[in-house]
């Protein structure tokens, strides 16, 4: 090292020496401030407790008043000093040099998970991630920059860009970087050992991914991105950085997730809080299934329809998934609600408890109320007569019942040929003889999961109900496996700004899944971005699963790792042994997690059992599962979208089992959650999505080489 280096470590020790102490002597200063919230709480109620008698309403209104705010302000410190507890970890991870043109001295940022500020000097100590000037770190190499201020563009010039990794308090290493944000630390970041759950990533941000977190004008952002480059961390980090960009209008409870599943939203669980934000609420469409079907009809799941379609594939109900899944099914539904609201209503007179109103009043009443779905407009017909004959009634000195104002009802509901939405539903494939046969329930009281959102979308289009209008902002993962009608249910229910993210190469229902092009049919306001790099695996595991299905756009991550095995087994019992060893090496290996992915929940259900007794450690997840659980997880390819392992196992891969579109997506989407390791089995022959890795040599075929040339290609960063 040399004494210009020794000199300016040592400037940045005392730095973070310094920084440490105002971190503390905030930390001692919020601890007094909870401390002493707590006292006066305690001493107010006592207060109250001995003077109850003597005071008037007023008095105890403020004094519950003044509990109140200690309590707030007590929370709000307690807040705070989560933030600063974490700051006092890792107060910073990065440095910008910064000279502002026309100024005669070079600033220095240093940036942080959160703000820090002196309160002697009142100068800011560390740069929240999400401040203006942070962005300087993530957009811009050395050199010409800018940034944008509340107050306007600020240009200037990058003179050094410093990166750190400070643990408990301590400096572990620094790297000066002139790129974006340097190789050594982002490769770093990836070849770590998965933690249980997803973490944040703000020392390491790309700059596309700073463009989808920062983007502030977007009234729904769809967002496209191959598998492992970040979409669902981007998306939550987006989240973050909104809350604090409009912090006084937008606020946690402002902002929802409609995630695929329970396991999925636990996985991600932590990273806003990580961030310094409270977690946010969390819907799927199950959720909203059971809101308005529950006492409609049964239904088939998302979930019921994957196991059917993973078991076989019925050419007939497949169609009908085909026929619900297209924008123009929307449009045909739309238009024929609309025309059915207006030709299936009959005016007729209304006559009740020796009262009258004639059928021209209810045709012009019902005109009257033409802006409001057709049940809603009947209720407000029935409605305006009940009032109207029973003021008659009263006024002739006669009784009005609840049994008239239900005659009354039950007369104008009569005027329209269907009972309900369901009926009406119904109707719409009975009334065009092209649409007969596409309804086709799985049984007396239960409907096919393609009809699940069009019933509901008919449900909303016909009666007035109630939408989220507390969300400012949604969040919608794995946008592929959501079909048109689900799209037109989301954009009725969310009157809100949209953040919507997937991959259409990850669709889990072949027959019912959108492209990003339909998405955006649907969205036409959308701003639609896309991200190409994968982080999560190494160039092996991305560059195998490129030829289970090839996307031309990804470009791997240059980070290697050992070659994926395709292990092939004498017989069910030896491919069981083969796999605890591969458990058992795992145990060995540094590294924590390890996914067996098979192809449905029953597949590792069975696995699952024989694992356990094997002696071999292991969580099971299923449709019911609501946690992620770290170390060894057995689960099916639906229920692992999303997350990641260290190593990934995928059993049976014969040709028998993976055979079809379907399980071609089921593999590939386990084989894109391993990060550093992958294996597969099989006895019997290889399915036909591996055959190119039937011998060692075949996978330096030309594609296999391209792959890995484009990944040496692409500098990290
Ligand atoms: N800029 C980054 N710095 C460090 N790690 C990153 C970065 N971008 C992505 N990663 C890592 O890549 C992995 C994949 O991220 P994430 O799960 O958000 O991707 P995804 O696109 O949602 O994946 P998939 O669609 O395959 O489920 C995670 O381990 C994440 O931490």
């Amino acid at each position: 090292m040399t004494d210009v280096q020794s000199r300016d470590e040592e400037r940045e020790r005392r730095y973070l020496a310094e920084t440490v102490r105002l971190l503390t002597i905030e930390l001692e200063r919020l601890s007094a401030s909870i401390d002493k919230s707590v006292r006066t709480v305690d001493e107010h109620k006592q207060y109250m407790w001995d003077n109850l008698r003597d005071m008037d309403f007023a008095e105890k209104a403020n004094f519950r008043e003044s509990v109140n705010m200690s309590v707030v302000l007590g929370e709000h410190a307690m807040m705070t000093r989560k933030r600063i507890e974490k700051l006092l970890e890792s107060p910073y991870f990065a440095r910008v040099d910064f000279h502002r043109h026309g100024e005669p001295d070079t600033g220095t940022h240093y940036i942080g998970v959160h703000n820090l500020s002196d309160p002697e000097t009142q100068e800011i100590v560390i740069h929240d991630w999400r401040a203006p000037v942070s962005s300087l770190y993530y957009d811009f190499e050395t050199g010409e920059a800018h940034f944008e201020a509340p107050q306007g563009a600020v240009h200037g010039e990058i003179t050094g860009k410093r990166q750190y990794k400070i643990s408990g308090g301590r400096l572990e290493y620094m790297f000066d970087s002139s790129l974006s944000i340097g190789d050594d630390v982002l490769q770093r970041e990836l070849s770590r050992s998965a933690d249980e759950k997803m973490r944040n990533i703000v020392a390491t941000i790309q700059r596309e991914q700073n463009a989808v977190i920062r983007n502030e004008t977007a009234q729904v952002l769809i967002l496209q991105g191959v598998a492992g480059s970040g979409k669902t961390s981007i998306a939550l980090h987006r989240v973050a950085f909104l809350l604090y960009r409009f912090k006084d209008t937008l606020s946690s409870d402002n902002v929802m997730i409609l995630s695929p599943n329970k396991v999925f939203g636990d996985y991600i669980a932590n990273v806003l809080p990580e961030l310094g934000e409270e977690q946010i609420a969390e819907i799927d469409f199950d959720k909203i299934a059971g809101r308005f079907l529950a006492k409609v009809t049964g239904y088939q799941t998302f979930s019921e329809q994957v196991v059917d379609l993973l078991d076989r594939i019925d050419e007939a109900a497949a169609e009908r998934m085909r026929f619900k899944a297209t924008p123009e099914f929307v449009t045909r539904l739309d238009e024929w609600i609309t025309a059915r609201s207006h030709d299936g209503f009959a005016p007729a007179e209304i006559t009740q408890n020796r009262t009258r109103l004639s059928a021209e009043w209810v045709a012009d009443t019902f005109a009257e109320l033409r802006d409001l779905p057709v049940f809603t407009r009947l209720d407000g017909v029935a409605g305006r007569a009940v009032q109207l004959l029973k003021q008659q009634v009263v006024d002739r000195g006669g009784k009005w019942t609840a049994a008239d104002t239900a005659g009354v009802r039950k007369q104008v509901r009569a005027m329209f040929g269907d009972k309900d939405a369901f009926a009406l539903y119904r109707a719409f494939y009975t009334d065009d003889p092209a649409r007969r046969g596409l309804f086709t329930p799985l049984g007396r009281k239960k409907i096919e999961y393609a009809d699940v959102f069009p019933l509901i979308y008919t449900m909303i289009k016909t009666a007035r109900q109630d939408s989220y209008s507390h969300i400012r902002h949604l969040l919608v993962d794995e946008m592929q496996d959501y079909s048109p009608i689900q799209y037109a249910v989301v954009r009725e229910l969310f009157s809100c700004k949209m953040t919507i993210l997937g991959d259409s190469n990850q669709s889990v229902n072949p027959f019912s899944s959108s492209s990003l092009s339909t998405i955006h049919s649907i969205f036409p306001e959308a701003d639609c971005l896309e991200l190409c790099k994968s982080y999560r695996s190494t160039t092996e595991i991305t560059g195998f699963a490129q030829h289970i299905s090839r996307n031309d756009k990804l470009i791997p991550i240059e980070r290697h790792g050992p070659r994926p095995q395709v292990i092939a087994c004498a017989n069910q019992q030896d491919q069981e042994v083969q796999i605890l060893t591969l458990v058992k090496r795992h145990s060995h290996s540094d590294h924590q997690s390890l996914g067996v992915i098979c192809k449905t929940v029953a597949e590792a259900k069975t696995l699952h059992e024989t694992l356990s007794q094997a002696g071999v450690e292991l969580t099971f997840l299923d449709y019911d599962s609501t946690a992620f659980a770290g170390g060894v997880v057995i689960t099916s390819a639906h229920i692992a979208k999303g997350l990641e392992f260290d190593t990934v196992i995928v059993p049976h891969v014969d040709e028998e089992n993976y055979a079809n579109e379907m399980d071609k997506s089921m593999l590939y989407i386990a084989c894109t959650r391993a990060m550093h390791e992958l294996h597969l089995t099989h006895h019997g022959p290889v399915s036909r999505y591996l055959e190119f890795a039937k011998t060692p040599e075949s996978r330096t075929d030309a594609e296999t080489v391209e792959i890995l040339d484009r990944a040496a290609d692409v500098q990290v960063g």
